[in-house]
């Protein structure tokens, strides 16, 4: 419990930066409709009183008094529920939902993304950006909604203390009519099944061209039509029930709390004032809503606990793991990349992805990573990347920790398509330039050979790319031409990763795009003593790479020229023969 006032403090000063006018109108309205429904009764007593005695003045300060509470109580309690809503949208999406976008995508590397507490928490926390923001304002309303009823209880009680058992009417009436309502919540449940049924037999007879042809190739529309008449009948008959049940609930309800409240004014009238009476009726009558109003308002602050624990935990998860200013990389790789004795294991993984891995990348070359399928060169290139930090052993560049590197300043310096690569359905103009600083479309639609593809959309690379928004859809390869495409759009990175860049080629194209890639890699090491990392798990197309890494269960097993691993004779050769043969053959 102890972080939720801050969470509410910290609401409350969103609310008030983001709408100042809004957020102290609002306030203020709240703290006005607290004491309304008292008000209303005793200005109308003494309007009354006033007119029984014959007292203009009196009358006229009554009679304002009463049309002032009444707004208040009428129209000022819309006005707070509308102002409520609105200020709540406005702050949860303008302030809170980029707050928590920004955290998500602010964490250094993405290991969280492994921990399924993470994941559990921003789950919970997907569209409910609002609850946080109205967390504070429910238990804001609460209170003074509690304040108000304890205001109407003195007002009531002053009359005649009897009239304080009307608060058990009121509660036993709202008692009755919540068992009705839960009555009706379990109808729902019940007869879900019976209307997912009829829903999934309109789509069979109606919409679902597979289905629908089985269904007239076999005569079944009749038998069909009948099941999803009879789920409709059932469904309906349940729900009728229920809807039933509570309204008699709910009558039975206002029974208790109209003999309750007749009781309460025949008591008045035996032995107070006109005034009296009119003030028990009105607050009287009013007195259900107040305290229908304070549990309403409880149970909604209570209901965004379970969003403010997960956000709490988000923002403690965040600052934790905040990425800490390191030292900047250098402008040009000398010495190159160095692995010592380096090891990775997933969260909750049995084995480490990645064990005891050492080796030196130098500036400049192009190093192919090969292995098979599981043999954590993913991992190792996420791990150069740093994406992931070894659990132990380390990763230098130019004799610099990685760890002690500006996290954000070595991504700058880094270009990666990664197997996994994202499909962003945006232009495809954008999809490719995305975080890269120096925009050369062309080059890097050329650099990725995707120049095919553009010139096949209907609006070059202003197409909009992917369904979801009426873009065109691309097959896997054309994505992950997109993907490679915004590799290439940094032009001059101290790391360029291609995570299997040809797995959605065929074999004859696949060398040709290699040989492209390499040469490509030549020139950016020229220019800034780059090195590329390709993985590949297919060990004949990686020939002309400087130095060729094999992995196996994790461990660096191989490392050479293509020349020392076939001398060698050990597994790279055998694999290399073994696919070298299979490839001509296909
Ligand atoms: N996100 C993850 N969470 C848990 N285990 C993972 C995760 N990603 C990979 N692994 C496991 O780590 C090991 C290495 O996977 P990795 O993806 O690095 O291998 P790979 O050599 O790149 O495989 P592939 O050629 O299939 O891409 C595998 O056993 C894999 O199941």
């Amino acid at each position: 419990m102890t972080g939720y006032p801050r969470v509410w403090r910290m609401m409350m000063a969103l609310c008030w930066r983001e709408r100042p006018r809004a957020t102290a109108t609002l306030l203020a309205a709240t703290l006005v409709t607290t004491g309304a429904v008292a008000a209303l009764g005793l200005t109308l007593k003494v309007l009354v009183d006033a007119v029984q005695a014959g007292d203009r003045t009196a009358v006229v300060i009554g009679a304002t008094g009463a049309a002032l509470a009444f707004g208040a109580h009428w129209g000022l309690g819309h006005l707070v529920h509308l102002m409520t809503v609105k200020l709540v949208e406005r702050v949860s999406l303008s302030r809170v939902e980029p707050e928590i976008m920004g955290i998500c995508a602010g964490l250094p590397g993405i290991e969280h993304l492994e921990r399924p507490e993470f994941l559990d928490r921003v789950t919970a926390l997907r569209g409910r950006s609002g609850a946080i923001v109205d967390s504070a304002w429910a238990v804001l309303q609460a209170v003074a909604s509690a304040l108000g009823l304890a205001v109407t209880l003195a007002v009531l009680g002053s009359v005649n203390p009897w009239l304080l058992l009307l608060l058990a009417c009121a509660a036993g009436q709202l008692w009755l009519e919540r068992r009705g309502k839960r009555g009706v919540a379990a109808a729902d449940l019940a007869s879900a099944p019976d209307l997912r049924l009829h829903r999934h037999l309109y789509r069979d007879v109606c919409v679902e061209p597979a289905a629908l042809a089985e269904v007239r190739t076999g005569a079944a529309a009749g038998d069909l039509l009948a099941s999803q008449a009879e789920a409709w009948r059932r469904a309906t008959a349940v729900r009728f029930r229920a809807a039933l049940a509570a309204a008699a609930w709910s009558s039975a309800g206002w029974v208790v709390f109209a003999t309750g409240f007749a009781g309460a004014i025949a008591l008045v009238a035996s032995t107070g004032s006109p005034g009296q009476i009119v003030l028990a009726a009105t607050v009287g009558a009013q007195l259900r809503g107040v305290v229908e109003a304070v549990l309403r308002r409880s149970a909604q602050a209570g209901g965004h606990r379970r969003v403010l624990a997960p956000y709490l935990w988000l923002r403690d998860y965040a600052a934790g793991h905040a990425a800490t200013a390191g030292q900047v990389p250098p402008e040009r790789l000398r010495s190159g990349i160095e692995l010592s004795g380096v090891t990775f294991a997933y969260p909750g993984a049995a084995e480490p992805a990645v064990r005891e891995v050492s080796a030196v990348l130098p500036a400049g070359s192009v190093v192919a990573l090969v292995g098979e399928y599981g043999s954590g060169k993913t991992t190792l290139v996420k791990l150069l990347a740093k994406l992931y930090r070894p659990a132990s052993g380390r990763i230098t560049v130019d004799g610099a920790d990685l760890e002690r590197l500006d996290t954000a300043g070595w991504r700058a310096a880094s270009s990666a398509a990664f197997q996994d690569f994202g499909r962003y359905q945006t232009t495809f103009a954008d999809a490719v330039t995305m975080g890269a600083p120096p925009r050369d479309l062309v080059a890097a639609v050329e650099a990725a050979g995707a120049d095919e593809l553009v010139a096949r959309l209907p609006d070059g690379g202003a197409t909009l790319l992917g369904a979801r928004f009426g873009g065109v859809e691309l097959s896997e390869g054309q994505w992950q031409k997109v993907a490679l495409a915004r590799a290439c759009a940094r032009p001059a990175p101290l790391l360029f990763i291609l995570d299997e860049p040809t797995a959605s080629l065929d074999a004859p194209s696949e060398h040709a795009v290699f040989t492209g890639y390499i040469r490509r890699s030549r020139a950016i090491a020229a220019a800034t003593g780059a090195i590329t990392v390709i993985v590949s798990h297919r060990f004949s197309t990686v020939a002309e790479a400087d130095l060729i890494l094999v992995m196996a269960h994790g461990r660096l097993t191989e490392a050479g020229t293509h020349e020392e691993l076939l001398a060698a004779g050990g597994d790279y050769a055998a694999l290399y023969g073994v696919q070298a043969t299979a490839y001509a053959a296909g």
